[in-house]
């Protein structure tokens, strides 16, 4: 019995812990998932500072002209009194009793003599106004993208706790392929191999191995390994040269999944080795494949990498012809909202996902409306 596509990515994803978590450089963390929240090590900004180039100024006009403040110096010691002004560059601290700056083009000077309208408060940056030391900035599980980690140097940080990113070993399967040159009646260009490195953004491949339809190699690719996640592609169906599940069996691991109802990639599945390791078997059809990828193996690198799951991102799908009972995933190209189905989307051809920017996922008896899409990229 097939699982329910949603049933299955969410065992996907509740198949595995965070892998460990390690205190790395910022520059060695981008793209990996926050095992603590960012949490604020000062305040911002840490003294009130000018917001523009020009003169912090303190009563009623005209001001006396009483010193200057450049970016990088210290707070000034003067207290500003009524009717004094001090030169403040943008970012400079400004002095103690500071009403206002002015900015610089809507002044006109007269030696030390300063004229302008100024509003209180105005161009002032308040000591924490943005945030206050100890405030939680991002949330653990949320991926350092390039901005967390400029926020995190602004916050104080030299290094973030991050999850180990997954890693991956690949195996494919085949007597019938070819990995350079023409495909020829029997033969074909394994299709598999080449697309997957580009969709594990989320995961270190260590490496891929192509075997023969040989139950034995699949056992020793299977038995031993540096990898969490070992990805098998083909050998999932019932044919005299489909080992997977059997070997599985041989290896006492514990199958999750056996088959998802969905359209294409049914014969998918995901099992647990004794040791730890998983195990996603892939359909050799290649856009099989590429369904299998993103509604096992991406949800199962998301939970492993420590990666919270995100709401889904949805697009406006016409009536594509929906399954009666099981999940179409349709490639297809977004624009405003909406979802334009790409078309040749046979289970062995590639060639719609080609042209498509994300899978849309039809549920059964659905005659058009709001759906869930996949992209490529990564994961929930
Ligand atoms: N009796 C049944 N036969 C099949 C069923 C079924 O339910 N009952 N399901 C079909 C479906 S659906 C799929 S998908 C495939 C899954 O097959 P396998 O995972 O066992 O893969 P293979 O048999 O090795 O290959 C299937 C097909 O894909 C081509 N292939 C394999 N690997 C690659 C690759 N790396 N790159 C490109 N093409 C590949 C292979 O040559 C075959 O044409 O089973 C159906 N049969
Ligand atoms: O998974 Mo198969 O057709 O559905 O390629």
């Amino acid at each position: 019995m097939n699982m329910p596509w949603t049933l299955a990515r969410q065992t996907a994803r509740d198949a595995a812990k965070p892998l460990d978590a390690n205190e790395l450089a910022l520059p060695d963390a981008l793209g990996l998932a926050l095992a603590s929240g960012v949490r604020a090590l000062t305040d911002q900004p840490t003294c009130a500072t000018s917001a523009m180039d020009g003169y912090a100024v303190t009563g009623p006009g005209p001001w006396r002209i009483v010193g200057r403040v450049a970016a990088g110096d210290p707070v000034p010691e003067a207290f500003l009194r009524s009717g004094e002004a001090f030169g403040v560059a943008t970012g400079a601290p400004v002095p103690d009793g500071s009403d206002a700056v002015v900015p610089v083009e809507l002044c006109s000077t007269d030696g030390a003599l300063l004229v302008a309208d100024a509003l209180p408060g105005k161009h002032i940056r308040r000591q924490a106004e943005d945030w206050t030391a100890g405030d939680e900035l991002v949330p653990a599980g949320s991926p350092i993208t390039p901005a967390v980690l400029g926020l995190a140097a602004g916050a104080g940080h030299d290094t973030l706790l991050a999850h180990r990113r997954p890693r991956v070993a690949v195996i494919v399967t085949g007597d019938e392929l070819l990995h350079a040159g023409l495909p020829r009646p029997g033969r074909v260009r394994d299709a598999i191999g080449p697309m997957l490195p580009g969709l594990l953004t989320r995961a270190d491949l260590i490496g891929t191995t192509h075997l023969r339809d040989d139950p034995a190699a699949l056992v020793d690719a299977l038995a031993s390994g540096q990898a969490d996640v070992l990805v098998t592609c083909g050998a999932t169906s019932v044919g005299p040269a489909d080992h997977l599940r059997r070997v599985l069996a041989d290896l006492d691991a514990e199958v999750l999944i056996s088959g998802v109802a969905c359209r294409p990639g049914h014969p998918m599945l995901l099992a647990v080795l004794p040791d730890g390791r998983c195990v996603v078997g892939l359909p050799g059809n290649p856009f099989a494949a590429l369904a299998a990828v993103l509604t096992l193996l991406h949800p199962l690198l998301d939970a492993l990498g420590g990666h919270t799951a995100r709401p889904p991102v949805t697009a406006w799908l016409p009536d594509v012809g929906a399954h009666r009972t099981d999940t179409r995933l349709v490639p297809v190209t977004r624009s405003g909202g909406l979802a334009v189905p790409a078309g040749h989307d046979r289970p062995g051809s590639l060639w719609g996902a080609a042209l498509a920017d994300a899978l849309a996922v039809v549920p059964p008896g659905h005659r058009g409306g709001e759906v869930e899409v996949l992209t490529f990229g990564s994961a929930s």
